[in-house]
């Protein structure tokens, strides 16, 4: 056997229905020791329901899935999934338990007899250091609050080091990074790879990134194999996203939209911003991007949509008090709220797909009961968003994580309002439904819509804004560039995220 014929996953033929709905159709898909596969596909395409089934959360109908260990012997299943570990965008660490205890979490959930703090120490010790040394020695006891997304990170690949994975499954890991949070877990995943012959599987949605990271790619479209370990350098982006069946609403030319219609923006004039000494004024229909590590994002956003504790900001436009006293008050007054964290701001996991679509729709209206005409509203919403759902009746977890996304758009889709904030909206959506977004956020801007858009994807803020704020990684205000001069290098330069 040669390193080049170790594979430490096999995957043949898997199938998979959730009641009528077939997922995966037989999909092929195998990783090599030591190497960074990109799993790709459009959103529902099938790649996290390939993901729990290799780690044993989900169950297959059909297919195969053989684990073997470095000397290439055939593991059990069991045996097979006790070395996978998969790394969530949403990360599962405890705030209140230090860095040594969330690393040590596995072996106080698998009852080890007593558990051994020191022996816990030494080993979450020993796996960090494989991260990163100085924050190691720096961390082991600090609480999992206090650490940014990117420490979070580190310390989420570091319990998958301690419990002795051998491949580690991350599923979309940036999307809450910045881009030099993200150079720096690309650096991680290269040198474990090379160093410990770990293997990775990486599903990610912004190409650029895929690009830089991985070797070799797979391809799932509809729930069936249709690249299967090609390698990156041989694929074009063009072939990649054709394969993935997006190629017409990724050429799709984003239109220069018109002047926006500042009869229909009900005559409430401009608004504007201001922090210290900083004063921004929005006129309607302009996008104002906002770049930068969420510290200084964040509290504008939560000025604007009424969920502030800080006073850093205050807001002047007619009809509108200088704070909202409450994100309701903030969304009655015309202030929408579109957020990419979907699992803690955006959607109603216990509540039907018809609720999390007419949320706003109910509160901008007053009314609390879903009647027939509502069903019909609903519907013609996920049609114009193309969003595939059973019924709409069924629970937002039944769809696919880029689906949910569209569900939190439609919220806000035609609701006439002044102001729509956008928090990461594309966050976990694929290539071509990003195209979709960006072309809708510009027809609700032609309408007079003032838009402020936060995004950790500069290439997004470069493609659709009129005028970026940014913001450095301390959270201060580091300049307002125009359209004209927008650039990534200048971006880069301003937030501080030049890796
Ligand atoms: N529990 C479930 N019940 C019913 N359907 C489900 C369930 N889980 C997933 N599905 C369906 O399976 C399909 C594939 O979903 P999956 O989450 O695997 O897609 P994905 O490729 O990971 O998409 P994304 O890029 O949006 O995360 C989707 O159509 C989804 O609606």
């Amino acid at each position: 056997m040669t390193e080049d014929s170790n594979y430490a996953v096999t995957v043949r033929g898997l199938t998979k229905s959730y009641g009528a709905t077939s997922v995966l159709k037989g999909v092929n898909f195998s990783v090599r020791r030591g190497e960074i596969h990109a799993l790709l596909g459009g959103n529902g395409a099938g790649k996290s329901t390939l993901i729990r089934i290799i780690t044993g959360s989900a169950s297959q109908d059909g297919g195969t899935i053989e684990f073997r260990d470095r000397a290439d012997r055939l593991r059990t299943e069991a045996e097979g999934r006790r070395k996978v570990a998969v790394v969530h965008q949403e990360l599962a660490l405890l705030p209140n338990l230090t860095v040594a205890e969330n690393i040590a979490l596995p072996h106080f959930s698998r009852g080890f007899g007593l558990f051994n703090r020191k022996w816990a120490i030494k080993q979450a010790h020993a796996a960090l250091s494989m991260i990163d040394r100085s924050f190691a020695d720096a961390s082991l006891h600090w609480f999992v609050g206090s650490l940014s997304l990117h420490e979070g990170q580190m310390v989420e690949i570091a319990r998958a080091l301690a419990s002795g994975a051998e491949l580690i499954l991350l599923d979309e890991p940036t999307a809450n990074l910045t881009a030099l949070e993200t150079e720096r877990l690309f650096s991680v995943l290269r040198r474990l790879t090379q160093e410990t012959g770990l293997s990775v599987v990486f599903v990610s949605h912004r190409m650029k990134e895929i690009r830089q990271i991985a070797n070799t790619c797979s391809i799932i479209r509809d729930g069936r194999t249709v690249i299967d370990r090609e390698p990156m350098a041989g694929l074009s982006d063009t072939a990649i996203i054709e394969k993935m069946g997006q190629l017409s609403q990724a050429q799709a030319q984003v239109q220069e939209r018109p002047a926006a219609d500042i009869s229909r923006a009900e005559g409430h004039g401009r608004l504007t911003i201001r922090e210290n000494g900083l004063e921004i004024s929005l006129e309607p229909g302009v996008i104002l991007g906002v770049a930068g590590a969420p510290a200084g994002p964040q509290t504008l956003i939560d000025t604007l949509v009424g969920a502030a504790r800080s006073k850093r900001w205050t807001v002047s436009h007619a009809g509108w008090p200088a704070r909202f006293s409450s994100p309701h008050q903030a969304a009655t007054l015309g202030s929408g709220f579109i957020t990419g964290d979907r699992s803690h701001k955006g959607v109603l996991h216990s509540l039907p797909i018809i609720d999390n679509v007419l949320a706003s729709r109910r509160i901008v209206r007053g009314s609390l009961f879903t009647g027939a005409r509502e069903s019909v509203e609903c519907l013609d919403l996920m049609q114009a968003l193309k969003v595939k759902a059973a019924s709409i009746w069924d629970l937002p977890n039944t769809l696919s994580g880029g689906t949910q996304q569209k569900l939190l758009l439609a919220r806000w889709l035609g609701v006439p309002s002044r102001l729509l904030v956008l928090e990461e909206p594309t966050r976990g959506v694929d290539i071509g439904t990003k195209k979709e977004i960006y072309q809708l956020i510009r027809q609700m801007a032609a309408s007079g819509t003032m838009i402020v858009w936060w995004s950790t994807e500069n290439t997004e803020l470069l493609e659709v804004c009129d005028r970026v704020l940014a913001f450095n990684t301390d959270g201060r205000c580091a300049g307002v560039i125009e359209r004209q001069d927008l650039t990534e290098d200048k971006l880069a330069e301003l937030t501080g995220m030049a890796a």
